[in-house]
């Protein structure tokens, strides 16, 4: 089975956004007149795209449950922020434009699958010159449900007209390795991101990748080519 495409997952695999998102949800924070959180602890938040991070944000709980009024406050002033501040801070993890320059040299079709709103990946993936790499880009809300579900997944894999085992998944957390496994697409994971808290070596998945670059480098030796 030759691979033809790659997906990419964005927030913590592609680009370190997690002080951008801090920055957003501060802001929230101060103005409804709660305490600041760490970076780090938004850091733990990220991965089930941006309503669940204002969820969690205000509940400090990962499954917390928040009033629908409150929410919808709270909701306007992260996006107001967040508008501001995406991009502001963000840039490239080690690697990962050295890796798509070789997979899009040797003829791999490349994708985003994100569980960020569209509204901010596009302008995100314009300001760090990474659109480009792209024939699809796919947000968390491009389809009717995001991932762990293969929904945005099997999505990607029709666009690009590949079926899902000639696909890889690369990301930085159980999020997207579920919806690989579960649209058939072959997932690799990397250490650097959010994985909501968890060691990333305690999901599952078909290889582990330290970068993009790694990643790259695997994938060309596994299929007998050359960047
Ligand atoms: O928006 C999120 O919560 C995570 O985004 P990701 O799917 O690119 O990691
Ligand atoms: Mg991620």
């Amino acid at each position: 089975m030759a691979i033809q495409a790659v997906l990419f997952d964005l927030d913590g695999t592609l680009l370190e956004t997690v002080p951008d998102l801090a920055a957003a949800v501060n802001a929230m924070l101060r103005e409804m007149g709660r305490p600041e959180i760490s970076q780090k602890q938004v850091g733990v938040y990220v991965g089930k795209g941006a309503e669940s991070l204002v969820r969690r944000a205000l509940s400090g709980a990962m499954d917390g449950q928040v009033d629908a009024d409150l929410f919808r406050q709270a909701m306007a002033l992260w996006n107001q922020h967040y508008e501001l501040l995406n991009g502001y801070k963000a840039h490239c993890f080690d690697g990962v434009r050295e890796g798509l320059d070789m997979l899009q040299n040797a003829g791999f079709k490349l994708a985003v699958v994100t569980n960020k709103p569209e509204r901010y990946t596009l302008p995100l993936l314009k300001r760090t010159e990474l659109l480009p790499y792209f024939e699809v880009v796919v947000g968390g809300d491009t389809c009717a449900r995001k991932k762990p579900d293969p929904m945005p997944i099997e999505f990607a894999c029709q666009q690009l007209g590949v079926n899902p085992d000639e696909a890889l998944m690369i990301g930085d957390s159980v999020n997207d390795a579920l919806s690989a496994q579960a649209a058939g697409v072959s997932c690799w994971l990397l250490p650097y991101g959010y994985n909501e808290g968890n060691d990333i070596h305690s999901t599952p998945c078909d290889a582990y990748v330290q970068t993009i670059e790694e990643a790259a480098n695997l994938l060309l030796t596994e299929q007998g080519t050359t960047a």
